[in-house]
């Protein structure tokens, strides 16, 4: 049998991504987030897991580096490969959203048409503005993004929002959702077409397993 690489992110979608595999069979005992090692094979299951930067994790599956990964559908909609989307695993859950200083909200959207945004994501951003025929100067930054507004740098920003809690604790108001966000399953194209079984039957366990974990 051949190896299955599986790609998993640093970060937020680590621990979940790790316990879900490990109820499907795919046991990554030793595998850390913060380990040295990027590569941890386990010989019995034949599997390889990769630990990867969560905006490169496409990249790797799109080039077939991983057969399959996990993955937020916001980096997914800002990185657009060429993957296949699998399975929606529900968890991750997040919203792309734009907001603005408390003290700056106005009566439309359109009435910020030509300002500043700062986001980690330009592309979602940009498409989310000219949705709307807004033309806008749009400022690519690596994290913080809150940061932005309260320094002068944008009148705005486009990112993600869980709890609100860094919102409120930053004087930012959501005014505008730009889409829902959760973990997904993806496949390199070859991959899925090589390991068609075994990657099915992935999806199929965790399917069971997800809906174990959240009945209707
Ligand atoms: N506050 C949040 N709560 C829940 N899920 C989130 C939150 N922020 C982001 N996510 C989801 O989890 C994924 C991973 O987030 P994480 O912060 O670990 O990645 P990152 O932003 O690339 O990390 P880093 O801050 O190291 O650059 C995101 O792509 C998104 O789908
Ligand atoms: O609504 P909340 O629950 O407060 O979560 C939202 C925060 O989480 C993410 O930041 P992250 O922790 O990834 O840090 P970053 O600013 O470095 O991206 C996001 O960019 C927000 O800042």
């Amino acid at each position: 049998m051949d190896y299955l690489t599986i790609a998993l992110p640093k970060g937020k979608l680590f621990a979940k991504s790790v316990e879900l595999l490990a109820k499907v069979g795919y046991a990554a005992d030793n595998v850390v987030e913060d380990s040295r090692k990027l590569v941890i094979t386990n010989e019995e299951t034949k599997v390889k897991f990769i630990i990867v930067k969560t905006v490169d994790l496409p990249t790797y599956v799109e080039y077939g580096a991983a057969d399959i990964g996990i993955i937020g559908k916001d980096v997914l909609n800002e990185e657009r490969k060429d993957i296949y989307e699998l399975l929606d695993m529900g968890y991750g859950g997040c919203h792309l959203m734009m907001a603005v200083p408390e003290s700056k909200v106005l009566p439309e959207i359109t009435d910020y048409a030509h300002m500043r945004v700062a986001t980690k994501y330009p592309k979602c951003a940009a498409d989310f503005f000219d949705k709307l025929g807004m033309q806008m100067e749009i400022i690519k930054l690596n994290g913080s993004i809150e940061l932005g507004p309260i320094v002068g740098l944008s009148e705005m920003i486009v990112d993600i929002v869980q709890t609100g809690r860094t919102l409120r604790e930053n004087h930012l108001k959501e005014v505008a959702s730009v889409f829902p966000s959760t973990a997904r399953l993806i496949a390199n194209k070859v991959s899925f077409k090589m390991q068609y079984d075994r990657i099915r039957k992935l999806v199929e366990d965790l399917k069971v397993v997800l809906k174990e974990e959240k009945p209707e």
